[in-house]
């Protein structure tokens, strides 16, 4: 057998390992064993540092192996990988070969399986097994070979093999043949390294658990220190703190009572750690209460002259509002601490009610602040949580008190017909305490626990419709209606104010850009509808950008808009008069409708179909609406021989009354006579005047009966370019709030009876029907 010595390796049966040869008689005698397809004997030299061993320098016995592969590494480096077979017993070592040649005895591993060989063997795979385990980066490999392992000489050569022994200890193992023998040897020295290897494992879990144990600690008492530094905290910290705060509450001009209270809280304050969760919300509950505004300013006398110039200023027209506010200003001035009433502001949105109150404010020179109930639903929003619960405040009126830093504010309660009663309490009755000069000097909020004095507040309120403010809250408010501008007012309001506001806020400069009055007048009617001069105001603000990208260009110097040039920077007109279009074909009445933004136009439209007299009502009609079109047909009917009409065309077919405009809510017996004459216009034939708008209730016997929102109303037919409005005759005391300018716009019909909206508003028959009711006329 070819020899090939090795330093201090030992190589096991069954174990592939790679076998390096550095020595040219060990190369020589590996390529001759290669060459030859023979397998070698490993055999360790007795002595690691001979570099020419002879037979004499060796161990007696070796592993039979396998060359599984030849390898020269790129470094140079040769390496045999050989797979272990069988151990073999050198006989003689033979002379005159290159290297190492020797007459061997291979020995068959032993296979006798006695109870005790079972034993040990059990014995030895548990050892092995604990000892991978001790070991975290063993090869799982491994752990599965020594599990699947069945010969036990194998298990001990395999274990011994990975062992951290030294290479002559190894020798050892192999030259024990017997296998108890063997086992036994292994396993004395597996149970010392398992020693060693518990030992280690347990040490380093101590340590480790240490370590993390005192990084740990050692992280949050730095963190600890550094937030502590930042708020200034800490005992010596927590010491300043409550010092500046007893001293604030000195300062505060509490009532004697809040102030004891607040002592009371900074007690506890001094007596818990800073640790603790409830610091934090002592803490919190103390600054509020040092925070509110308990002391009265100074308060100047109301300048009437100068309030007078304020209102002028901020506001066109609006005479009988701007000479209430005056009357109520004048009343404050002499009685101060008199229960002045409190101002509700109703109407649509973009009137001037929010900024009629800042005008108020600025006159009286206080702050003003705002609150919004708009779909506050629970009680706690007005009047605050108790401060059991976790994050509790107090409610919006003394947060808003905390806003304007001041107690004699002008508060400005914004949206109070949308205050909604929930499930938690009625917020309302909570508003109603806060209006009550009676109550609201003591006003308890949840969260303070103390009274707070509201008594000097300015309270005034907005809403746009005043139907759905709670009576109680109405009766104790004084309601200013401010019903929407005429064109002419919204023209006024443009120029005068709307222009430089705009102008200002888009940094354009005096005399940089004019807009004309006729592109003014044209964005008013073409490009928005409204009561109000809010989408007026915006539009404005689109042209002024407009301008101002040009100035910023350089492109201009300074701009003039006009008419002509609207299309290119607002778009397409928006709204186009349509009640010409409408009201061409019989059936058809332009109705007058008050929405709670303002007043405006619906078509209230009939046709005929073939059927047997039914009255078909779409268009979501409320009620009230549809008894008035059952009521409205009744009458025609009842007047059919006098209209004109041949009663059969009753009986020959249904009539579908129909309510387009989805927007407005249709309700109410308002639209009466505009049904009345729908239904007369189709059957007698003949078109309703395209320039006649109309509104009043109907009774059976065709009395025209009065409605509401006169005012509105015509104000929304002006400007929708209408000539004549038909309104019932008992309205007549309404004509004084309409104002001038649409009075002289607008032709006024009064109407007693429904006979007089027929003859002052139906065309003449014309012979050949219109298009539009062709088919049911030849039904007919
Ligand atoms: N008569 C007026 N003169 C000058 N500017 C007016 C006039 N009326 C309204 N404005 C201006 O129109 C804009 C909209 O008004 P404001 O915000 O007060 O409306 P509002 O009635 O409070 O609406 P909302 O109910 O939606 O709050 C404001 O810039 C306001 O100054």
């Amino acid at each position: 057998m070819i020899i090939v010595p090795v330093r201090s390796f030992v190589l096991f049966p069954g174990m592939v390992m790679p076998v390096t040869v550095g020595r040219s008689k060990s190369i020589a005698a590996a390529q001759q064993a290669v060459r030859e397809q023979r397998p070698v004997g490993i055999l360790k030299q007795r002595d690691a540092d001979v570099n020419d061993p002879t037979g004499l320098d060796m161990h007696r016995m070796g592993t039979v192996a396998n060359v599984v592969r030849y390898i020269t590494a790129p470094d140079g480096s040769n390496h045999l990988v050989c797979q272990g077979e069988q151990r073999f017993q050198v006989l003689e070592f033979l002379t005159g070969w290159p290297f190492l040649v020797a007459r061997v005895l291979r020995i068959p591993e032993p296979t006798t399986r006695t109870p005790e060989i079972e034993a040990h063997f059990l014995h030895l795979r548990g050892q092995a097994l604990e000892a991978l385990e001790l070991m975290p980066q063993a090869p799982q490999e491994l752990t599965s070979a020594i599990q699947g392992i069945e010969q036990p000489g194998a298990l001990a050569d395999l274990a011994v093999a990975y062992m951290d022994v030294k290479p002559d200890e190894k020798q050892e193992v192999l030259e024990t043949i017997d296998v108890t023998a063997r086992i036994d040897k292994v396993s004395r020295m597996l149970a010392q390294r398992l020693e060693v290897l518990r030992l280690s494992a347990e040490i380093g879990k101590q340590t480790k658990a240490a370590l993390d144990e005192r990084q740990r600690e050692v992280l949050l008492r730095e963190q600890m220190a550094a937030i502590q530094k930042q708020l200034g905290e800490g005992e010596e910290g927590k010491a300043a703190e409550l010092a500046e705060l007893e001293k604030k509450i000195a300062e505060a001009g509490m009532p004697k009572d809040v102030e004891d209270q607040a002592r009371k809280e900074l007690r506890r304050l001094q007596r818990m750690p800073e640790s603790q969760g409830e610091y934090g919300m002592v803490r919190t509950y103390l600054d509020w209460l040092i925070e509110l505004p308990w002391k009265l300013p100074e308060e100047t006398p109301i300048d009437i002259k100068e309030a007078r110039r304020v209102l002028d200023a901020d506001h066109y027209g609006l005479e009988k509002i701007k000479t209430r506010i005056i009357e109520f200003l004048a009343v404050r001035k002499l009685a101060p601490q008199g229960k002045a009433p409190i101002l509700c502001f109703v109407g649509p949105p973009g009137v001037g009610k929010t900024s009629l109150g800042q005008s108020i404010a600025r006159a009286m020179n206080r702050k003003f602040v705002r609150v919004s109930l708009g779909g506050v639903h629970d009680e706690a929003e007005i009047r605050g949580h108790r401060r059991t619960y976790i994050g509790s405040l107090p409610g919006n009126i003394i947060q808003g008190i905390r806003k304007a830093g001041t107690r004699n504010c002008v508060m400005m309660l914004d949206e109070i017909d949308k205050l909604g009663a929930g499930v938690h309490g009625d917020p309302s009755a909570a508003m109603l305490e806060v209006l009550d000069p009676e109550q609201n000097n003591t006003f308890r909020d949840n969260y303070l626990g103390v009274p707070f004095d509201l008594s000097r507040v300015v309270f005034i309120a907005t809403a746009n419709m005043l139907d759905t403010i709670p009576g109680p809250l109405r009766d104790r408010m004084e309601i200013i209606s401010l019903a929407g501008y005429t064109d002419t007012e919204k023209l006024q309001i443009a120029s005068r104010y709307l222009v430089k506001r705009q102008m200002d806020a888009n940094g354009v400069k005096d005399g940089q850009v004019e807009i004309t009055d006729a592109a003014l007048r044209e964005i008013i009617h073409h490009y928005t509808r409204e009561a109000g001069v809010r989408n007026l105001e915006r539009e404005i603000g689109k042209v002024l950008r407009n301008a101002a990208v040009r100035l910023a260009e350089g492109s201009a110097e300074n701009v003039r808009v006009d008419l002509g040039d609207l299309a290119a920077i607002l778009g397409q007109r928006r709204f186009e008069s349509e009640v010409a279009m409408r009201t061409s074909v019989p059936g058809v009445a332009t109705g007058l409708a008050w929405t709670p933004v303002g007043g405006d136009i619906l078509f209230i439209e009939a046709t005929r179909v073939h059927g047997g007299g039914r009255l078909i009502l779409t268009g979501q009609l409320g009620d009230v609406m549809k008894e008035s079109a059952q009521a409205a047909l009744s009458i025609v009917k009842n007047r059919a021989v006098l209209l004109g009409i041949d009663p059969d065309r009753f009986e020959k077919s249904d009539i579908h009354v129909h309510v387009p405009a989805g927007a407005i809510p249709k309700d109410g017996p308002s639209a009466g006579v505009a049904m009345f004459m729908a239904l007369t216009s189709l059957m007698t034939d003949r078109t309703i005047r395209s320039d006649t708008a109309m509104t009043g209730e109907i009774s059976l016997r065709g009395l025209v009966l009065p409605v509401g929102g006169i005012k509105e109303k015509v104000i929304a037919a002006a400007a929708a370019g209408l000539k004549r409005v038909m309104l019932p005759a008992r309205n007549k005391r309404d004509y004084d709030d309409i104002p001038e300018e649409v009075r002289q716009q607008l032709e006024f019909v009064w109407l007693e009876r429904v006979e007089e909206a027929v003859a002052a508003a139906l065309e003449p028959r014309v012979d050949a029907p219109a298009s539009g009711d062709a088919p049911a006329t030849a039904l007919a």
